[in-house]
């Protein structure tokens, strides 16, 4: 036809080159896969081979083929596997992380950091109930109210000895921050009771009242109690 063409346009009849012979690795198909039913009328659900049957992949597959079928992809032998891990030593495994038991499991014990009991806190903090008139409202009322507190007519400056002898419930002063307080009046609003309150009676609560509550506000709470300031 190609010739035909050019002999028709050119008028020169062609040197004839010879098609490459290309040889195509086409095997025909199975006779009963010639039609999509068989002759019988019945209808013929087999897939088709995958890779075909005359494909490279097969033919290379079947040259390497360790098991020596011909034609069938090579079986891997558990030779030719890579071999698995090594199991982990007991060194190297982590101290708290659920260790493998005898029958396979994992136990539930607790990491060895928190097996230790907590500590216990010998004292519990227990606020006192306070007598009916001696809430913290009644506190900042009676603080208003101009009554005296102090027990002092002008600021001190008060020495430790001179703060050691007003150590009774009825004259109890107590240094906090470098100021010196008169707290018989707080005694009964004190949240925390007053035997407590007493145990700074008479010398510097400051290390004791920041342990307790350092939260406190104790230059507002006690602005009215004022007596003076500790010198040594
Ligand atoms: C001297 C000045 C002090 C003032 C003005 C003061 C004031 C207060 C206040 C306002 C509270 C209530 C705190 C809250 O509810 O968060 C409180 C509670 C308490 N205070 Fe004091 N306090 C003083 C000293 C002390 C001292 C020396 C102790 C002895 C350890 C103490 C023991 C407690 C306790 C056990 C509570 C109750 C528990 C708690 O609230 O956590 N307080 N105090």
């Amino acid at each position: 036809m190609t010739s035909y063409l050019r002999n028709w346009i050119y008028g020169v009849t062609p040197v004839v080159q010879e098609e490459p012979n290309i040889l195509l690795n086409i095997s025909p198909p199975p006779s009963d896969h010639e039609d999509s039913a068989s002759e019988d009328g019945e209808e013929n659900d087999e897939p088709p081979a995958f890779p075909a049957l005359s494909s490279a992949q097969r033919m290379s597959s079947s040259a390497q083929n360790s098991s020596g079928t011909l034609g069938l992809p090579g079986m891997l032998l558990d030779s030719s596997l890579m071999p698995p891990p090594p199991l982990p030593s007991k060194a190297l495994r982590v101290p708290g992380a659920p260790q493998p038991t005898a029958s396979g499991g994992a136990t539930l014990q607790l990491p060895p950091s928190t097996t230790k009991p907590p500590v216990k806190v010998s004292k519990r903090r227990e606020k006192v109930a306070l007598a009916p008139g001696f809430g913290p409202l009644d506190w900042a009322a009676l603080k208003s109210s101009g009554a005296d507190l102090r027990g002092v007519e002008n600021l001190l400056r008060v020495t430790s000895s001179m703060l050691k002898e007003h150590n009774k419930r009825d004259d109890a002063w107590t240094a906090i921050n470098g100021r010196v307080y008169n707290i018989t009046p707080y005694m009964p609003f004190h949240p925390g009771g007053e035997k407590e309150l007493m145990r700074v009676a008479g010398r510097d609560g400051t290390k004791l009242f920041g342990l307790t509550h350092a939260w406190v506000n104790v230059e507002y709470m006690l602005d009215a109690c004022v007596v003076g300031f500790l010198v040594n």
